[in-house]
């Protein structure tokens, strides 16, 4: 199901997921399942994870659709929900989420999230300053990195899912509360 690769970036991601929790609370076991799980379907032909999607009875927009590489989080809630009997919503949500974030994540949304982003395998050109982020403090790190999807998608030429917009607009306006 996953390439060596994957395989590889899940078990690092669940490793981080879990020093995370350690770190800033939470249920451990929770975030390891979640973090192994979260790019189950990511080698799946794009097909079978819209097949997932549409079975669960999600009803993507239109940028949404214009977006593939957010789709195996959504396919993968699915998923694990039908086929390995998952039925933990903070799981299920953490998973779902990873890739695009929202407004109002939880806890293990956010650790799951920045999970994939700092976890030992990745070799990004910032990741080492991603990595004293996410020690720091969990909510900057996490706006950053939505600051990056955000700019990235926008250079690219690429369309902006709600969900990453609303993440930056909710953080970024929580900051700025907090400052004032
Ligand atoms: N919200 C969103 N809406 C629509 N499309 C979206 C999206 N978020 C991501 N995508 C798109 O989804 C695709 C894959 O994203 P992912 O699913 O997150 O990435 P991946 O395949 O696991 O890793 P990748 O091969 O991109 O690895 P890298 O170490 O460079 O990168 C690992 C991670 O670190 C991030 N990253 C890279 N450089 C960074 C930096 N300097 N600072 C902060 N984050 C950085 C990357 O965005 C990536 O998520 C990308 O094409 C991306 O544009």
């Amino acid at each position: 199901m996953l390439d060596d690769y994957r395989y590889h970036h899940s078990l690092c991601v669940a490793k981080e997921a879990v020093r995370l929790v350690k770190k800033y609370g939470g249920d451990e076991q929770k975030a390891y399942i979640a973090g192994i799980l979260h790019d189950i379907l990511k080698n799946t032909p794009l097909s079978d994870q819209l097949h997932w999607i549409k079975k669960s009875g999600i009803i993507f927009d239109s940028i949404q659709l214009a977006s593939p590489p957010i789709w195996h989080g959504f396919a993968a809630s699915a998923f694990i929900k039908e086929e390995l009997q998952i039925a933990d919503e903070d799981i299920l949500l953490a998973v779902r989420y990873h890739t695009t974030g929202r407004a109002g994540m939880t806890h293990l949304e956010k650790i799951i999230y920045m999970a994939d982003m700092t976890s030992a395998d990745r070799s990004y050109k910032d990741v080492d300053a991603m990595r004293k982020k996410v020690n720091k403090n969990l909510d900057e790190a996490l706006l950053d990195s939505l600051k990056f999807s955000v700019s990235s998608l926008a250079k690219k030429g690429l369309p902006i899912p709600y969900d990453t917009i609303m993440a930056y607009n909710e953080l970024c306006v929580a900051k700025r509360e907090e400052s004032n």
